[in-house]
């Protein structure tokens, strides 16, 4: 290793990646320096998609070497790669999905399809390959707030379907198969069966996060789920109500106990803001998802207010993220996003493609 490209790996090892608060080399996302005559390239391959950053993570990389003497033209390269966490013991992994990722909330009416829909958009924008799963069954919402409702899925072998791909997201809901207009009856088992045939029978085309919509609640359809989805991780969506956050806690206690890992709480109609004098009201509670988050050491990934716009971009098929993607409440989804994302990176990788399955027989 040259003198240079050494202290260009010396400086990245103190250098601090805002969004994961490790340096370079830690988060080993140091890729590789290459020096040629008076050219010094660095390449970063970020464990979270984060298109949004590379700008600043380029300005800020270069603000760290450009002084190093023989530096040369700085060309500093910077990509994603996401790959496959861990999950539940004994679960396989889903094909053509990398990482699944739950939203659930303890009752129902607080948000969870539409910050759902809203973190699918925001990991698109920032790059990565999204499903999103309306396993909602008794109110699916996805295909309006997706602005697809009127189209319905192909089935080219009449066994398995097509995905419908609609804002750079491929969704699925079983809302495209049924009648709107008809309520659904279904009962408890009919329902995980129903669920589990949507996600397998779909042709997910090479995902790196498959959002689900979980129903709301937590009794059996929700439990038989977590225990039969490989997921990577579950976000619990809540409104600081304290009747919102009991119902909260049954949801992190249930995802214990199927082993699934808590990746944090979207607290959800925090508080409202006049459109008309900009007055900041705690319609339902105050400081409730903070409190959630100390007292059972889960992170909080941010707060939403509770914003008419929101309503009004799901209700017209254009959720916040599309609507206005710099807007004030965009900008929240996409850091709640980028939180996941990085959390996710964190987690230990899923080694059981790379290796052979080992077969011991008695003879
Ligand atoms: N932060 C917010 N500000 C304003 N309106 C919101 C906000 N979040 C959600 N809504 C609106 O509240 C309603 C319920 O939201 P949503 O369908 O996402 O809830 P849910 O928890 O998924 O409900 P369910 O589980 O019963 O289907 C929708 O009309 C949605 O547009």
């Amino acid at each position: 290793m040259s003198t240079l490209e050494q202290a260009i790996r010396d400086r990245l090892a103190k250098l601090i990646d805002p969004n994961t608060g490790k340096d370079f080399v830690t988060e080993k996302s140091l890729r590789q320096i290459q020096i040629q005559g008076d050219r010094t390239t660095i390449s970063i391959d970020l464990p979270y998609p984060a298109r949004s950053q590379h700008a600043a993570l380029t300005a800020l990389i270069a603000d760290s070497v450009n002084d190093l003497a023989g530096i040369g033209q700085l060309d500093i390269q910077i990509q994603s790669t996401i790959v496959s966490h861990s999950v539940q013991r004994g679960i396989p992994l889903l094909s053509g999905v990398k990482n699944i990722i739950a939203v659930a909330s303890g009752k129902g009416g607080v948000g969870k399809s539409t910050t759902a829909v809203n973190l699918a958009l925001a990991l698109a924008a920032e790059g990565a390959r999204v499903g999103l799963l309306d396993a909602d069954i008794y109110g699916p919402s996805q295909p309006t707030m997706m602005g697809c409702a009127q189209q319905r899925p192909d089935s080219p072998d009449g066994k398995t379907m097509t995905p419908i791909e609609h804002h750079g997201v491929q969704t699925m809901s079983i809302g495209y198969l049924i009648d709107p207009e008809q309520p659904m009856v279904w009962r408890g088992p009919m329902v995980t069966q129903a669920l589990t045939q949507l996600l397998n029978e779909t042709r997910w085309d090479n995902l790196d996060y498959l959002i689900i919509d979980l129903p709301p609640g937590t009794g059996d359809i929700q439990l038989t789920l977590s225990q039969k989805i490989p997921v990577t991780g579950a976000v619990i969506v809540t409104t600081p109500q304290d009747i919102a956050l009991l119902d909260a806690r049954k949801g992190l206690k249930m995802f214990e106990k199927v082993g699934v890992p808590i990746l944090g709480i979207v607290e959800n109609m925090s508080m409202h803001i006049c459109s008309q004098c900009g007055h900041a009201e705690p319609i339902f509670g105050e400081g409730g998802g903070a409190r959630m988050s100390t007292d059972y050491h889960i992170e909080l990934l941010g707060q939403l207010p509770l914003d008419i716009s929101i309503r009004l971009a799901t209700d017209a098929g254009r959720p916040s993220v599309v609507a206005d993607p710099e807007g004030k409440v965009a900008t929240i989804y996409k850091q709640i996003a980028r939180r996941i994302a990085v959390k996710i990176g964190e987690k230990s990788q899923d080694f059981s493609a790379k290796f052979p399955k080992i077969v011991i027989q008695n003879t």
